[in-house]
């Protein structure tokens, strides 16, 4: 496959996605019908006003919840058909995740943050360290991994989220308004960190978030409003991809 001419794999598929939400007794629908194909080793930025549906999607297209219709591909997997007990072990095994809030342990070091959720996938603690300690290498934090959160600023404790979620090496990275809680430097460091996981890793990042910092850094731009995309921009040449990075 030359690069240049054509697109990478899909790794995520949605079609004809349609999610409601009851607030009272009140039923609103959140996402209209909405279809997108989102392609492994690029950084998609979902971008669009608070409210349209941009966190609702991420979860979906991540199995964290279910579309009321409509069906949703991810890595090949019907996540449409799936039970919540399918779904749980779907994420565990293909996905990480990082949000605005970092979802620290307060009383966990950076380095027992990362290796933590690799012992749920089996790791031994020596072979979890070995990881942490090369996640945390990743996002230029080494010399900080005996440190807690309260010891950290606020880039940190979100390249430490990163780090966690890269430790899995998941397929799918999902981020949720993962900027939106740094200063300008920082959200930069963040945001090259998801783009260059992207291109070296070959993982899959789909990012959600109305920061107009990221928007330089993405392959692709996707534009939501009231639960439908309403551009799908292009933003760089499509990742190079090969048999090695392919999910
Ligand atoms: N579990 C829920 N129950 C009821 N309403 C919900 C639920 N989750 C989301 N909503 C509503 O759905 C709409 C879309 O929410 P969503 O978080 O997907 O938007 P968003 O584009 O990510 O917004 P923001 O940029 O502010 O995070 C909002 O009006 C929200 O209140």
């Amino acid at each position: 496959m030359t690069a240049a001419s054509s697109l990478p794999p899909v790794a995520l598929r949605a079609e004809g996605v349609g999610k409601s939400f009851l607030a009272g007794k009140l039923t609103t629908r959140i996402l209209h019908g909405l279809s997108l194909s989102v392609h492994a080793g690029e950084l998609t930025l979902v971008a669009g006003p608070s409210g349209c549906g941009k966190s609702t999607l991420l979860a979906i297209l991540s199995g964290l919840q279910q579309a009321d219709e409509g069906r949703v591909h991810a890595l090949g997997n019907a996540l449409h058909t799936m039970n919540r007990t399918a779904l749980e072990r779907f994420r565990l095994l293909h996905t990480g995740f990082v949000f605005q809030g970092f979802n620290l342990f307060p009383a966990l070091d950076a380095l027992e943050q990362v290796a933590l959720p690799l012992r749920y996938l089996g790791l031994s603690a020596a072979q979890a360290k070995v990881r942490a300690v090369r996640a945390l290498d990743e996002v230029g934090l080494v010399q900080r991994m005996t440190l807690k959160p309260a010891e950290l600023s606020g880039g940190e404790k979100q390249r430490v989220a990163i780090a966690r979620a890269l430790a899995k090496e998941p397929q799918l990275l999902f981020a949720d308004e993962p900027t939106s809680a740094l200063d300008a430097a920082s959200g930069q460091i963040v945001i090259d960190i998801l783009h260059r996981v992207a291109r070296t890793h070959g993982t899959t990042v789909l990012c959600v978030s109305h920061d107009p910092r990221l928007i330089g850094h993405a392959d692709r731009l996707l534009t939501m409003e009231d639960g439908r995309i309403l551009s799908d921009r292009r933003l760089a040449e499509p990742a190079s991809f090969d048999v090695e990075t392919a999910p």
